[in-house]
C-alpha cells in the first residue's frame, strides 16, 4: 500500500502507492525497541536500549540506524538514544512507555492528518488506519500531538519536540481563516472542560448533550477523523442512557464505534468494549440515574429526513414548520408530557427551570398525566393515578380543602388528572408522588389517557395544515378545500356525507364534546397552557 520515499523538506515519509481506501488497516507493527514507562537517567536508557539493538537481525540494525535523528551523537549509545527520542511512539502497557516500530516511525506528521496510529494493548502493536481515502501518491500522514491545539501551540511544541516548522494545510492557511480554526479548537477544548466538569455534575442534563452537540458540530467543521469525536459521542451515549434513553444512547454509542472502527479497527479495546455498549445500552452502569428520557432501543422515528432525524438525536428544539402543529401540543411528547419518573424533582433542576433575579422559573411548559385508579378519603384526600408508563403513583391533597373543593363526580377512576409542572416529591409516609396544593393546578378530564391520547393522535392527523392540505376525518382523502367541524374547529371534512361518517362512526361525537371543554383545549394549545391549564 505504501513504499518508503523522499519526502521534500521532511526527510524520508511513507507515500501511498496505491488508492487506500478510509478504514484501511495500512499497518500493524510489533516495537523492535521499547523503553520503560518510568523516567530513567540518559545511562541506565543508553545500556538498555544497547542490548536490544544488540539483539536485532541485521536488517533490522540497518532500518533502524538509517532513521532520522535529531540529536548529537557521539558514540553508538548516544545515536541510538537519540534515534529513540527523535522517533518512539507511545505504548500503554506495563512497564512500558514507548516503542520504535520500523514502519510506524516513518510517517511525517501532518495536523490535518490523513492516517491514526494507535497502540492496541489488545494485538500489542501498533496499528496506522486510513482516516479517509487517500489516493495513490499522497504522503500518509499521522498527529504527534497529543491534544488538537491553536496553530501557534502546535507550531512552538512541533519545533520543539521534533524540531521542524509545520506546512500542513492547516498551518497554512490565511490569518482569517486559521484564526477561525483556532477558535474552533479553543472552543472544543473549553467544551470538553464544561462535560467534564460541570455537564456530568449536573446528573447528565440536556445542558451536556448541548455541549456535546456543540463539540461534534466543530469537529465536523474541523476535519474528519479526530478520535476526540469518537469520545464526544461517547459522552452524549453516557448522557442519554444516564436518562434512560436507551434509543439515542445506542445510536450516539454507535456513531462512536463507527470511529473508531475506522481509526483503530475492529480489534481495538474502544470497539469491543463500546461495541457491546452499542448492542446493549441498558449495561452501561449509569443506566437509569434518572428515566426522566426513557426510551427503548428501538424507539427510533423511521422517515424523518436527516436534518430532523438529527434533531431528534439531539433533543433540539426546533422551529416547527407549520402554524398548526406549534399551537396544537402533541400529548405522546416526553418532554412536554413526562412520565413521573421524568418530572422534576426541585426548582433546582435546571432541565426544567431558570434561576432568575434568586428564584427558580419554569424554562418551558409540561405537565403531568395520569388516570385515577383509586381514591381515598382521610385527613384529606389522596387520588392513585396510573401514569404514561402504567406506573402507579399518589397524589396527595395539601389545598386549603385538602380535596374538597372537588365533586366527588369528578373522582371517577378511569378519569384523567393533569398537572401543570407538576414535581416529585417524596413523602416522610408512603411511596414518592405529586403534593398538590395549588387548586388551580390540577384538573380531571372525564376521558380515560388512552382515549384523550387517541384523541390527541387524531388531531395531530386530521387538523394539520401542510402547505394548505389536511386529511377529512371521514374518508382520509387530502385535500386543500375542507369544510371545518363548526363545532371544535379541529376536524375536517370533504362534505356532510364525510361529517356524518366522522360524527357516528369515527367518534367525533364523543371528541367533539370533550373538545368544548375550554381548559382541555387549553392542554392542546401548549402555548396558552403556559400560565397554568
Ligand atoms: C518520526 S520521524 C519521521 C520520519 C522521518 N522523516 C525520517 O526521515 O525518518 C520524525 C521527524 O521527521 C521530520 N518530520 C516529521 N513530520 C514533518 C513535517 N510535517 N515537516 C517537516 N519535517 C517533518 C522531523 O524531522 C521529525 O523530527
Amino acid at each position: 500500500m505504501y513504499a518508503l520515499r523522499d519526502v521534500p523538506g521532511k526527510g524520508k515519509g511513507l507515500v501511498a502507492i496505491e488508492d487506500i481506501p478510509k478504514g484501511t488497516r495500512i499497518l500493524s507493527e510489533k516495537p523492535v525497541i521499547t523503553t520503560p514507562e518510568r523516567q530513567r537517567d540518559d545511562e541506565w536508557l543508553k545500556t538498555h536500549i544497547s542490548q536490544q539493538v544488540g539483539s536485532l537481525s541485521e536488517h533490522q540494525r540497518q532500518s533502524f540506524f538509517s532513521m532520522y535523528n535529531l540529536h548529537p551523537y557521539q558514540n553508538v549509545a548516544e545515536q541510538s538514544l537519540g534515534i529513540i527520542r527523535t522517533n518512539a511512539l507511545p505504548i500503554e502497557a506495563n512497564g512500558v512507555g514507548g516503542g520504535v516500530f520500523l514502519e510506524a516511525c516513518r510517517i511525517n506528521h501532518a495536523c490535518d492528518n490523513n492516517a491514526a496510529k494507535n497502540w492496541n494493548q489488545y494485538i500489542k502493536r501498533h496499528t496506522v488506519h486510513a482516516l479517509r481515502d487517500i489516493p495513490k501518491g499522497e504522503e500518509i500522514t499521522i498527529y504527534y500531538l497529543g491534544l488538537d491545539s491553536s496553530r501557534s501551540i502546535r507550531q512552538r511544541k512541533l519545533l520543539e519536540k521534533f524540531g521542524f516548522l509545520c506546512s500542513c494545510r492547516l498551518c497554512s492557511l490565511p490569518t482569517e481563516q486559521s484564526q477561525e480554526s483556532d477558535k474552533r479548537l479553543e472552543r472544543i477544548n473549553q467544551l470538553d472542560d464544561l462535560i467534564g466538569h460541570d455537564g456530568m455534575r449536573l446528573n447528565f442534563s440536556l445542558r451536556t448533550l448541548r455541549y456535546v452537540d456543540e463539540r461534534v458540530r466543530l469537529y465536523n467543521e474541523h476535519g474528519p477523523g479526530d478520535s476526540g469525536l469518537s469520545r464526544a459521542y461517547l459522552d452524549a451515549a453516557q448522557t442519554a442512557i444516564a436518562n434512560g434513553d436507551l434509543a439515542r444512547g445506542r445510536i450516539f454509542a454507535e456513531r462512536a464505534v463507527e470511529g473508531w472502527q475506522t481509526a483503530f479497527g475492529s480489534d481495538s479495546e474502544e470497539v469491543i468494549e463500546y461495541g457491546s455498549l452499542a448492542r446493549n445500552p441498558a449495561g452501561l452502569q449509569l443506566y437509569g440515574l434518572s428515566m426522566k428520557w426513557k426510551t427503548s432501543s428501538n424507539e427510533v422515528p423511521q422517515g424523518l429526513d436527516p436534518n430532523d432525524f438529527e434533531d431528534w438525536l439531539w433533543r433540539r428544539e426546533k422551529p416547527k414548520k407549520l402554524e398548526q402543529l406549534e399551537k396544537l401540543a402533541d400529548l405522546r411528547n416526553r418532554e412536554t408530557f413526562p412520565g413521573f419518573d421524568a418530572l422534576p424533582n426541585s426548582d433546582s433542576d435546571l432541565d426544567f427551570y431558570e434561576k432568575v433575579d434568586g428564584t427558580y422559573r419554569p424554562l418551558r411548559y409540561w405537565c403531568f398525566l395520569g388516570e385515577i385508579t383509586d381514591s381515598i378519603r382521610l385527613h384529606h384526600l389522596q387520588l392513585e393515578l396510573m401514569d404514561t408508563d402504567g406506573k402507579k403513583i399518589p397524589v396527595h391533597f395539601y389545598t386549603d380543602g385538602r380535596g374538597s373543593e372537588l365533586a366527588p363526580a369528578q373522582i371517577q377512576k378511569e378519569y384523567t388528572v393533569a398537572v401543570p409542572y407538576g414535581k416529585r416529591n417524596v413523602f416522610r409516609y408512603g411511596n414518592p408522588g405529586i403534593r398538590h396544593e395549588d387548586p388551580q393546578m390540577l384538573k380531571i378530564f372525564p376521558v380515560s389517557l388512552k382515549k384523550l391520547l387517541d384523541l390527541s393522535d387524531q388531531i395531530r392527523r386530521f387538523s394539520t395544515d401542510i402547505d394548505g392540505i389536511r386529511m377529512c376525518h371521514g374518508c382520509s382523502k387530502k385535500s386543500p378545500s375542507l369544510k371545518r367541524c363548526g363545532k371544535c374547529s379541529l376536524f375536517w371534512y370533504c362534505d356532510s356525507g364525510c361529517q356524518k361518517t366522522g360524527w357516528n362512526e369515527r367518534g367525533h361525537k364523543a371528541s367533539c364534546r370533550l373538545l368544548k371543554d375550554p381548559e382541555l383545549l387549553g392542554l392542546f394549545r401548549r402555548g396558552g397552557a403556559c400560565d397554568g391549564l
